[in-house]
């Protein structure tokens, strides 16, 4: 499957870094250094914009090393990027760790995984059909 991408960076394009990686690498598109102090997030610019297929959409997910290496997440959790969106791809990075953590211009900061989704309608009607689990959830089946 082709996607389009355009680099407004003078960075490399965003790639594979193994042969399964699932996700292409985002880099920072920054001028100046940018430091998150411990629970601060801010907005960061990757230079990148896609063109995505219908009936797929563009997964920004946390790279593990930093979250684990440094308490660096995403605030939204999965940053989901639409088919239909042009504009830039923007990383929303929050620092969950104890000690101020600064991004250089071509840092690695995330990955962009394509996934094919469905489409569905909705149907609304009054009662749902009966299951076994019912309304039982979070942690109903013990832990
Ligand atoms: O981490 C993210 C999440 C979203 N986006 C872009 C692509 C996406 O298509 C658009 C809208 O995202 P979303 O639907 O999650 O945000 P919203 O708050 O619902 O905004 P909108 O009303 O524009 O849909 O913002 C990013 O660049 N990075
Ligand atoms: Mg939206």
């Amino acid at each position: 499957m082709k996607i389009k991408i355009v680099n407004k960076s003078n960075l490399p394009l965003p790639n594979y870094k193994t042969e399964g990686a699932s996700g292409i690498d985002l880099y920072a598109n920054i001028e100046k250094e940018i430091t998150l102090k411990p629970m601060e997030r801010k907005l960061i610019p990757t230079g990148v914009h896609v063109s995505i297929p219908k009936g797929y959409e563009g997964q920004v997910r946390a790279r593990s090393g930093l979250a684990y290496k440094h308490g660096i997440g995403l605030v939204n959790g999965i940053g989901t990027i639409d088919s239909d969106y042009r504009g830039e791809i923007k990383v929303i990075l929050i620092n969950f760790g104890d000690e101020e953590f600064t991004i250089k211009k071509g840092d690695r900061i995330a990955q962009l995984v394509f996934v094919k989704y469905e489409k569905v309608k909705l149907e609304e009607v009054e009662v749902l059909d009966d299951t076994q689990r019912g309304k039982g959830g979070f942690g109903h089946t013990g832990i």
